[in-house]
């Protein structure tokens, strides 16, 4: 299977379908129970705990992907926010998704799967529903930026690594752990995928008992309110 060459379907026009089905994936229970909140029963959307990190979500994600027909794959949670770009209690829809630390150290600094000459390391969202997605959270007067997302393993925890991070990846916005992995089963379906993700901390020096979890969550359940909007027929 070579997943390079096996681009996403274009969502454009599943707005309008019938019978349009998404399957939103989160870490964790507590951001499965805010999505769900949010979406209030509509039919049209599956919620999967894909579990925390890359590989248990592509593992989680690929499975319902192959029980079921969907359209779409959304990846949705807390994230950190790169400094200067995403400010706590605000949104970041990724306009990629990067797998960040996916690579080697080489005495010329980081070298990914690209480089390496052994894969990829960057999914696309899908454009048209990065900017519609966007222009309606700012309709809804939600504080929303677009960029890259990066998908790490490690949980970015010093000023050095963070800045490190930002010069990786032109646009660095925010940061998560579960992204790459839910895109490669989404790509591996020809399905398209977009990351959301409400910032709960920076990325920078860890201070873990500073994290907005509440408030990240609440701005998290607005985002996917204006989601059921997006996909009105
Ligand atoms: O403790 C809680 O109540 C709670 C509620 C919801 C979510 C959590 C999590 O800890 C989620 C873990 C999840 O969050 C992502 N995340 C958040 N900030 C960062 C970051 O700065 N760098 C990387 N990942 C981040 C990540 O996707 C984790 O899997 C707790």
């Amino acid at each position: 299977m070579n997943l390079e060459l096996q681009g996403p379907k274009s969502i454009k026009g599943y707005s309008q379908q019938s019978n349009l089905r998404v399957l939103v994936v989160t870490a964790v229970p507590t951001e499965k129970e805010t999505v769900l909140q949010a979406l209030q029963g509509d039919p049209r959307f599956d919620v999967l705990v894909g579990g925390a990190g890359s590989v248990a979500a592509a593992v989680n994600t690929a499975r319902t992907l192959a029980a079921a027909e969907y359209s779409l794959v959304i990846c949705a949670g807390i994230g950190g926010g790169f400094p200067g770009r995403a400010e706590v209690g605000s949104l970041v829809v990724g306009t990629e998704i990067v797998a960040a630390d996916l690579g080697a150290e080489t005495p010329d600094g980081f070298a990914g799967l690209e480089k390496l000459g052994f894969g990829f390391t960057r999914i696309q969202s899908d454009a048209y529903l990065v900017e519609r997605v966007a222009n309606a959270l700012q309709r809804a007067k939600l504080p929303v930026i677009t960029g890259p997302v990066l998908t790490v393993s490690t949980v970015t925890g010093t000023a050095e690594t963070a800045a490190e991070m930002a010069a990786r990846v032109k646009g660095a916005s925010a940061e998560a752990m579960e992204g790459f992995g839910v895109g490669f089963a989404a790509l591996d379906r020809g399905l398209p995928v977009l990351e959301i993700r409400a910032i709960s901390n920076m990325v920078g020096p860890r201070d873990r008992s500073a994290w907005q979890i509440k408030e990240a969550l609440e701005v998290l359940k607005a985002a996917c309110e204006v989601l059921t909007e997006v996909f009105a027929v």
